[in-house]
């Protein structure tokens, strides 16, 4: 491909480095070799990023690939397709596979899989408990070994309080990050969506606020109690934002993520715009879409940095999971190819201010699980160091059409919205790997 790249005259937003300036970007013999202002290199192909910005490749602490084992619904090859149109250069797959990496040979097929299918980089994420069924600890010192990233079993929370504080001062002892489903499941009897006036007027069982507060509270005081780092997955309620805060005051080491889905719509997605409820399946995930004031809140929490991180949670699923009664459908949002798309959206609309947005795509994620000792240029632009740049079109206007996507998933609510801001180009270990077409935006 092109062995010397100049992004010329793009705004460079590397909050790593506090770097928020229009500069060039010479990207040769595979790394971001230099940075300033109008660089010269012989030979190179030059890209105009005039009204764009670069940034680095974008970090997802959560996403779902679906293999080995659900790859009707997304396959490894598929799923980080989606994830490179999308700018993320990075992504660290949930264990939620048959089989599920609860030991070492397991992760190990699983790296097999990554080796030879993946188009990004991909670091796994370990089991917290073997099969994920909550009864015993997996083989944690074997996924540590194996390398992955942080361990949970998103999706399945881990219920019982003595196996969770096992789990954590473990993980601790292993250096390893804790990535919890924060929901309190014996609250409610197989919510479907928030409980309030929404899941009243459509008829649907609701989960309440509380069941995922009551989770964060209980696994804030057992990371105290062991040490360990706790990151929470997808906090949704604004009570869970107030204890995360509360416990980054009190100095513990607790991180979070907030999804683009929370943060862009509410439970209102799923009764739909028009006078009949549309009862519509693609708003279905878990946790829940919230209420405005939640949704304000998670803005809120993403600008004071309390919120460290944006995490798709990227939950393709095959029609047939999503074409069934509302309380039958499979919960899960395909987001990789909407994400930035919502996130610039928002910064268009002044809910969200673009270099906060760039931090919790970047630097922000990449502190959350230590990923500089993986790869030390990643999620910061960094010269002779950082091999992944992602270019963003703030200002493209598109229509989301899920028909159009790599993703397996075509299960969004956004289907036929207008966005704002769009990726244009993306860069993985010094190679342009994407561009997007100008007319296609
Ligand atoms: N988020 C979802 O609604 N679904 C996820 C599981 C999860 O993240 O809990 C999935 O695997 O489909
Ligand atoms: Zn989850
Ligand atoms: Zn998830």
């Amino acid at each position: 491909m092109n062995d010397i790249l100049l992004i010329r005259g793009g705004r460079v937003l590397d909050p790593a480095r506090g770097l928020d300036a229009v500069l060039d970007v010479l990207v040769a013999d595979g790394v971001v070799s230099a940075i300033g202002p109008a660089l010269e290199a012989a030979g190179a192909r030059v890209l105009d990023a005039g009204g764009c910005i670069v940034a680095p490749g974008f970090v997802d602490l959560h996403a779902h690939l679906r293999e080995p084992g659900f790859e009707q619904k997304g396959t490894i090859a598929t799923e980080t397709e989606a994830a490179l149109r999308g700018g993320f250069t990075t992504v660290c797959a949930m264990p939620n596979t048959r089989p599920a990496p609860d030991c070492g040979p397991v992760l190990e097929s699983i790296l097999d899989l990554v080796r030879r299918h993946a188009r990004v980089r991909v670091f796994p994420i370990g089991c917290v408990t073997r099969e994920r069924a909550g009864r015993e600890l997996a083989e944690l010192a074997e996924l540590a070994a194996g390398g992955v990233v942080a361990l949970s079993d998103d999706g399945s929370p881990v219920a019982d309080p003595r196996l969770m504080r096992n789990a954590l001062a473990l993980a601790g002892t292993l250096g390893l990050p804790l990535s919890e489903h924060c929901d309190t499941p014996e609250m409610h009897t197989n919510g479907a969506m928030n409980e309030g006036a929404v899941s009243e007027r459509l008829g649907l069982p609701g989960q309440p606020a509380a069941a995922e507060a009551t989770a964060v509270a209980r696994n804030i005081e057992l990371a105290a109690a062991t040490g360990a780092r706790l990151h929470i997955a997808h906090v949704t309620t604004a009570r869970a934002v107030e204890l995360v805060a509360e416990a980054k005051a009190r100095g513990l080491p607790v991180t979070c993520e907030v999804t683009p889905s929370h943060l862009f719509l509410t439970e209102a997605a799923v009764a739909g715009d028009g006078p009949e409820p549309a009862y519509d399946t693609n708003a279905k995930i878990n946790p829940p879409l919230r209420t405005e004031a939640d949704r304000r809140a998670l803005l809120r929490g993403l600008e004071a940095g309390v919120i460290d991180a944006i995490a798709t949670d990227h939950a393709p699923h095959a029609v047939e999971d999503k074409l069934v009664e509302f309380e039958d459908a499979a919960f899960g949002i395909s987001c990789f190819e909407s994400a930035a798309g919502t996130v610039f959206t928002l910064a268009v609309r002044g809910e969200l201010r673009i270099e906060r947005a760039i931090a919790a795509l970047t630097s922000g994620p990449a502190a959350c699980f230590e990923l500089t000792r993986r790869a030390p240029g990643i999620g910061r632009l960094e010269p002779g160091v950082s091999r992944d740049v992602v270019v963003i079109d703030p200002a493209a206007e598109w229509v989301v059409d899920p028909g159009a996507w790599a993703s397996k998933g075509k299960n969004t609510p956004l289907g036929g919205r207008r966005l704002t801001g769009a990726v244009r180009a993306v860069i993985i270990d010094g190679t342009l790997r994407w561009e997007r077409e100008v007319a296609s935006v």
